[in-house]
């Protein structure tokens, strides 16, 4: 055996954290990421849409331009196709963890769920973009939309497009995940996100311990 091959290191693992805005999910992604490299591990924390140059323009439009709902899907997937080619294959290829913010059970959430896109579309798309790749483990984070948007309006700033929609929208974003985590029940863990900070960290760290360390 060679040098090079006694040091391939195992591939690393693709953890997502989703839910609708403002459930807390990027609050937790720094800490889950510490514990992880705290097991001697190297792990790259990104996100969606963006986590490249090109994704990160597409994210602006995205986030800020009025469009079809099949063009937001499909430039949802553009984003991703850059980011699995550019940033998440090549880092799980060697051996190191990607953490990200967002995958496709959000388009799945937002682009069919919210704002009705075929759901054979979404299938379609997926299938094409990352055939059978899902992340190890999803983190969802679940919230009634009235305490979100509680949560996003404390913060002060101006809304996103998404962020900007009514309280139906979020509720039917909400279902939409939940839904998704009963039929990939294997890989998606729900967590409760209507309760203290400590404890959900608590809860993150033995999913992560249980499933992926
Ligand atoms: N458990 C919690 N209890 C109360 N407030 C929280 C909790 N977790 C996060 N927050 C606050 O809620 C707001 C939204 O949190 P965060 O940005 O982590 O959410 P998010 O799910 O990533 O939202 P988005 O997808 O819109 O970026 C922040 O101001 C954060 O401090
Ligand atoms: C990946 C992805 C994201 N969205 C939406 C969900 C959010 O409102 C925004 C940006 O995400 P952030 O967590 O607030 O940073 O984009 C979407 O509609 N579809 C997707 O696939």
């Amino acid at each position: 055996m060679s040098a090079s091959q006694s040091e391939r290191r195992p591939r690393g693992k693709f953890i997502t954290f989703e839910g609708i805005d403002g459930a807390g999910k990027s609050s937790h992604i720094a800490g889950a990421a510490a514990l992880v490299r705290g097991r001697g591990l190297n792990v790259l924390t990104t996100r969606e849409p963006g986590g490249t140059a090109l994704g990160e323009r597409l994210r602006e439009l995205l986030l800020h331009e009025a469009m079809h709902v099949e063009t937001e899907a499909l430039l949802m997937f553009a984003a991703r196709r850059e980011h699995l080619e550019r940033v998440i294959e090549p880092a799980l290829a060697c051996g190191d963890w990607v953490i990200c913010d967002r995958f496709s059970d959000a388009t799945y959430a937002y682009q069919s769920g919210g704002r009705g896109l075929d759901k054979t579309k979404f299938a379609q798309l997926e299938n094409w973009v990352h055939g059978q790749l899902q992340p190890d483990l999803t983190l969802l984070f679940d919230l009634p939309s009235s305490i979100a948007s509680q949560r996003i309006a404390a913060q002060g700033r101006d809304l996103d497009r998404f962020e900007q929609e009514r309280a139906e929208f979020h509720e039917r974003v909400r279902l939409a995940y939940l839904e998704r985590a009963t039929a990939a029940a294997q890989r998606i863990r729900c967590i409760d996100a209507n309760q203290a900070s400590e404890k959900i960290k608590i809860l993150i760290q033995e999913a992560l311990i249980k499933y992926c360390l």
